[in-house]
């Protein structure tokens, strides 16, 4: 579980968090939604301490990231599993090279008990038969599992993903958006995912958060988002046509 209690975040004079308070839970899909500007990315990257908030505490499971000493937080770097924008893998590396990589840095494994659990990983994220080949000889929706298996080798508690979607076609898109909620609800971890993708919100929206302005202005699930009268998050899920007509198919079978 993660708690942000009221954290603010300016850059020279502009406030882009304005106190956000709301809890992530263990073993959710939790989203951050808003549209473009709202201060996803700012709240995502306090979240895995690419940013110091200038007020306010995060949490995880007890603990204030600002209380921890230089030991507790090097374990928490280790408990932290990121899933990129674009993915971002190293080109040069084979695929299981990429996926092999965190547990260069974080462990002292041998070679051999390493390749096991990449080949762990890659089975989990049903990719077979590409460890010696090149992201580039990959379609994009296999790049992103390569991703997602890099990001749990080391079977972090937190999962951190930034627009998983972006560059997918709908239906890869739906298949890695449920490969994340899967692996979050077998491995028991706290993922927060930065979306604009309604069909996310639908798909694996068990906790919700809404910004607008550096503001949280609604807070639910992917059930109660359809039911609000909040304005703000009335327009954003109405935005598009399809979500449009299927409210008003429902309208006029009542
Ligand atoms: N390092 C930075 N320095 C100065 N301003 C920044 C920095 N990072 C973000 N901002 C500003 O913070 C605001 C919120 O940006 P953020 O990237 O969090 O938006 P977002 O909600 O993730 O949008 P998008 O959906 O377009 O990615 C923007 O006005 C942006 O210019």
């Amino acid at each position: 579980m993660i708690k942000v209690d009221n954290i603010k975040k300016s850059f020279g004079e502009e406030e882009i968090l304005k106190g956000i308070t709301t809890t992530f839970y263990k073993g959710k899909t939790n989203l951050i939604i808003g549209q473009s500007g709202s201060g996803k990315t700012v709240l995502l990257k306090c979240l895995i301490g690419l940013f110091k908030p200038d007020d306010g505490n995060i949490f995880f499971e007890d603990k204030a990231i600002q209380n921890m000493d230089d030991e507790e937080q090097r374990t928490l770097r280790e408990e932290i599993g990121m899933l990129f924008q674009g993915g971002a893998l190293f080109d040069s590396m084979t695929i299981e090279e990429n996926v092999m990589f965190p547990l260069r840095m974080f462990t002292k494994q041998k070679k051999s008990e390493m390749l096991g659990r990449v080949n762990e990983v890659l089975k989990r994220v049903k990719l077979e038969n590409v460890n010696k080949k090149f992201p580039a000889e990959i379609s994009g929706g296999m790049q992103k599992r390569v991703s997602i298996a890099r990001a749990i080798v080391n079977n972090p508690k937190y999962l951190f993903c930034d627009e998983p979607n972006s560059g997918l076609d709908p239906k890869t898109a739906t298949v890695i958006d449920n490969l994340i909620q899967e692996i979050t609800h077998e491995n028991n971890i706290t993922t927060v995912v930065v979306t604009h993708d309604m069909n996310s919100v639908m798909e694996i929206g068990e906790k919700i958060v809404f910004l607008k302005n550096g503001l949280l202005v609604w807070q639910g699930d992917n059930d109660q988002i359809f039911k609000t009268d909040n304005q703000d998050v009335t327009d954003f899920v109405y935005s598009s046509n399809l979500f449009k007509k299927i409210r008003d198919i429902q309208i006029s079978e009542q």
